[in-house]
Formats: C-alpha cells, structure tokens, sequence
C-alpha cells in the first residue's frame, strides 16, 4: 500500500456512558475516494468530526496528511477541508461575494481572491448564477458552493460529511464527477453517505461501520462478493420483495435453496435470480438495518 492519508488505529470514543467508536481501525490511501457507510447513530459525523480535530478521542493513534490529530492538530486543520451535512454559505450574499469573502478571510489578496473565485466558478459550473444570491438556488447549486467555499485553499485530504443527501439525481450525479476530478488532481476524498448506491459508483474502498464498530472494509465488488455469488429474491403480486437469499448461483445450491424456501413462504411468490447489492451488504453487515427490515 502507497502512502497513507489517513491512519486510525485502536480509536475509542464515548460521550457519557455511551460508547460511540469502540475500537476503529483505518487506512486511507492517499489519492482515492473512501466511503464510510453505516446506519444512523453507528458513529459516522463522530469519526469524521475527530479525523478533522474538530472532537477530540478518547483512546487510540488518529493521523491525517501525516500528522497526529491531537499533538499536530495545527497542521491536519492546514491540510484538511470539510464540508459538513448543512451548506455553510451565506443567503444573501451571491456565489462570487460568497467565495470573495472566504478568499480574502484566507489571506489571499484581492486579484488572488478575484482570479481564484472565477476559477471555482468554473469548475463547479456556477458562472451563469454567480451574481445571483444563494437563497434562489437549488439544493445542488448550493451543495456545489459549499464545496467550492471549502476548497478555496488546495489542500490534499477533503472530509464530505454526507454530501449529496437531499440531491437529485441529476445533481448527485454532477457532484459525483466533481468528487472524481478532484481524486483524479490527487486529492484524497473521505465522504460519509446513506446512499449505497453512492458508495457502489463513487469509492475506491468502502468501510462499513456499525454500533461503533467497523463490520467491513473493502472495494465494492469485494464487499459483495462477501454476500454471495447471486442472489434469490421472492416478491409477491403487488411486486413487494418478501425474502432475498443468497446462493451461489449453481443449479444445485438453487434448487436445494428454493426447495427449503417452500417450506417456509406461500407458493405464488415470484422468483428471480440477481447480483449481489450494496443493499445486500449492507442489510447482512449491520444489524441494527436488519432488525429494521424485519420489524
Ligand atoms: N456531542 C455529543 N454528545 C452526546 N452524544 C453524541 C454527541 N454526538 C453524537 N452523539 C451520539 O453518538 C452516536 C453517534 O452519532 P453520529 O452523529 O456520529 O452518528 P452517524 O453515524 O453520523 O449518524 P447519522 O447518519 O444519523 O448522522 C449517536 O447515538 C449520537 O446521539
């Protein structure tokens, strides 16, 4: 493995008599898109809020660029950008008056803050709306500034807390092609997301965490391949999916697998045979999902 972006190892954290990271164990290789999946309150902003100094852990060794979050703090703040769940943009202002003022709050000077406002106007395709004020945009329009309000200084880690939840497809998909063009200029990404799908397209490594814990980490295929070659899904007449079952798609295993399905689950139901998803995974890593979808 190339050099680290991120190194966790043995992290603990409790608020009160709640442990909320109970021994988590990372390594982001620089460079790529990871994505941290899990179900609400398994610890996500937690852990994004502690890689990014903004909480501070209890137990355990947190490195970020290189640099200890509690010893070096300073210098993981000047190597990190975050973006967290809630545009931090301001309403009244215009995309360009937005992205002027953090420019200059960052210290560049007034042509620095002009030529690098324009730039990112470009680049997150918001020049046709720049002069007009934020609170006419649309949610994706506004996600996109608040990126690029992040990344008015280059910096090699960006944290996305979330970041296309309550998007559109469409708007998703176009911050999706964001997130690769900035992996592809060698910044490394650390998104949360609820969105499976969204981890499947967009990440290089997945870590499934749940309760505190990580359940699972690897490439999308690989997580799936965990699940099962294929996978059965029983659906009654309204099309409702009543049972999945994996398998591994041989004749035999197929047919024994239908032939104990018969003994348990009404005889109309329809059957079709599919490829494992990161829905699958995800309801067989994490219980809390599974009790859910059981109750
Ligand atoms: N400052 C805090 N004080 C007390 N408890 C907290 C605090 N921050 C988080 N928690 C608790 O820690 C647990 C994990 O929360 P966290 O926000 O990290 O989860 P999450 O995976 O990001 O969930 P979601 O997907 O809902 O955002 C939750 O039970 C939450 O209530």
């Amino acid at each position: 493995m190339g050099e680290l972006a991120i190194e966790v190892k043995g992290l603990r954290k409790r608020f009160g008599a709640q442990i909320v990271l109970d021994g988590i164990d990372l390594a982001v290789p620089a460079g790529t898109v990871y994505a941290l999946l899990g179900p609400n309150g398994a610890g996500k902003t937690t852990l994004i809020h502690i890689l990014s100094t903004l909480v501070a852990p209890d137990e355990g060794s947190v490195r970020v660029a290189g640099y200890d979050v509690v010893s070096d703090k300073n210098m993981v703040k000047r190597s990190i950008s975050l973006t967290g769940q809630f545009a931090a943009v301001d309403d009244v202002l215009t995309a360009e008056e937005n992205l002027r003022m953090i420019c200059r709050l960052s210290g560049l000077t007034s042509a620095e803050s002009r030529a690098r406002t324009e730039e990112l106007l470009h680049y997150f395709d918001l020049d046709a709306a720049a002069k007009k004020r934020v609170k006419t945009y649309s949610g994706g329009m506004r996600r996109r500034l608040d990126i690029a309000i992040s990344l008015v200084t280059s910096r090699p880690v960006l944290f996305l807390d979330e970041p296309t939840t309550g998007l559109d497809t469409i708007s998703r998909r176009s911050l999706w092609e964001i997130i690769n063009r900035l992996k592809d200029q060698g910044i490394t990404v650390f998104l949360t997301t609820q969105y499976l799908e969204e981890a499947d397209q967009l990440a290089d490594i997945i870590t499934v965490i749940d309760d505190g814990h990580v359940v699972a980490t690897g490439t999308a295929k690989e997580l799936k391949s965990r699940v099962g070659d294929e996978v059965i899904e029983l659906r009654n007449g309204n099309d409702d999916l009543i049972r999945t079952v994996s398998t591994t798609g041989s004749m035999l295993d197929i047919r024994q697998t239908l032939n104990e399905l018969a003994s348990m689950v009404p005889q109309d139901l329809r059957v079709s045979i599919r490829k494992p998803s990161m829905d699958d995974v995800f309801l067989a890593l994490t219980t809390k999902e599974m009790e859910r979808s059981l109750s």
